[in-house]
């Protein structure tokens, strides 16, 4: 698989604290990279220095092929788009001015394309209207035009749709989607929102405390999450052995419930366990959602 970017036991600390701890992460080209992790996880720790604006401690990361530690790092850098915490967005500016100023900056020959640009996130028809003036969307918006000034293959979107309405969600979700689809852009969003996260990501890197849990795509996250019989019994050995003797598959969440992957008659089951002194406190079918996955996967990953 062909990355635009991996990191390699990448550690940020601030005196004793490890806001990133030997991180690892792969981004594959053309993929939506949903981020997820709670508040303080270190999401934004990391985009922050994948975006060159700190240094880290410890371990590398790698972007088209280059890594931090190499000259070329900058030049690399230029392919790549992103809004870090608040947009970088002129507010006594109107849209078109502040992708003429971004032009400047990155000394753009011609402003020809910004209509394009404008019309690409939605803020065509914006006029004079200076972004002091704008919706909380619509700021997010130009903070994306903005990042893609200089046509970018790369946008990082830190917490994209925090603070949005539904309308505004909706947008963003659109924008982003099209970005990937018709310009091929790889994009990655952090976010703590995961039922959003889940319209969109095509695969998924779960951060607690500073470290990588778990990579995964989103199809093998479908079927991890995949609808389930849970079954409560009075001990967990009996269920398990006859679950194992019919070839089912399990998985086991205390000493008296596991979660049963395949549609079983429960009334041999019943017959099976009631042998060997088992009894089935009670069966209820159901589906495990992106939230219980990875309230599971954060769970798991403490009691290591
Ligand atoms: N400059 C700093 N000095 C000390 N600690 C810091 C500094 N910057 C971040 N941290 C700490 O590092 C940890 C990770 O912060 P980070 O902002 O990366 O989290 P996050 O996953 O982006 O969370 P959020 O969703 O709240 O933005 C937090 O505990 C934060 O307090």
């Amino acid at each position: 698989m062909e990355y635009i970017l991996t990191a390699d036991a990448l550690s940020k600390h601030y005196g004793n604290f490890k806001a990133l701890d030997r991180f690892t992460m792969h981004i594959p080209k053309g993929s939506i990279y949903g981020f997820v992790g709670k508040n303080g996880a270190g999401k934004t720790t990391f985009i922050r220095l994948i975006c060159g604006l700190q240094k880290p401690t410890k371990g590398t990361y790698t972007l088209y092929g280059t890594k931090n530690t190499h000259k070329n790092i900058g030049m690399c850098r230029r392919r790549m788009g992103a809004v870090v915490e608040t947009p970088s967005i002129y507010l006594d500016m109107t849209a078109e001015e502040n992708l003429k100023e971004q032009y400047r900056i990155l000394g753009l020959p011609s402003f020809a394309d910004i209509p394009e640009l404008l019309c690409l996130v939605g803020l065509n028809d914006t006029g004079k209207k200076k972004a002091k003036n704008f919706s909380l969307g619509m700021r997010q918006r130009l903070g994306i035009a903005v990042a893609l000034a200089g046509s970018p293959d790369f946008l990082v979107l830190d917490e994209p749709v925090n603070g949005l309405d539904p309308q505004g969600i909706i947008e963003m979700r659109e924008l982003i989607l099209k970005l990937n689809r018709e310009k091929q852009i790889t994009v990655l969003i952090s976010s703590h929102i995961l039922d959003e996260l889940s319209r969109l990501a095509t695969c998924y890197g779960f951060i607690d405390n500073g470290r990588m849990i778990k990579e995964i795509g989103a199809k093998e996250l479908e079927a991890a999450c995949r609808k389930c019989i849970r079954i409560q019994v009075s001990a967990i050995k009996p269920l398990t052995l006859t679950l194992d003797s019919m070839g089912i598959d399990y998985h086991i969440l205390s000493d008296t419930m596991a979660d049963v992957f395949a549609k079983i008659n429960i009334s041999q089951l019943a017959l099976a366990l009631s042998k060997q002194d088992c009894d089935i406190l009670s069966v209820t079918e159901r589906e495990e959602t992106l939230e219980s996955y990875y309230v599971n996967l954060i769970g798991g990953a403490r009691n290591e």
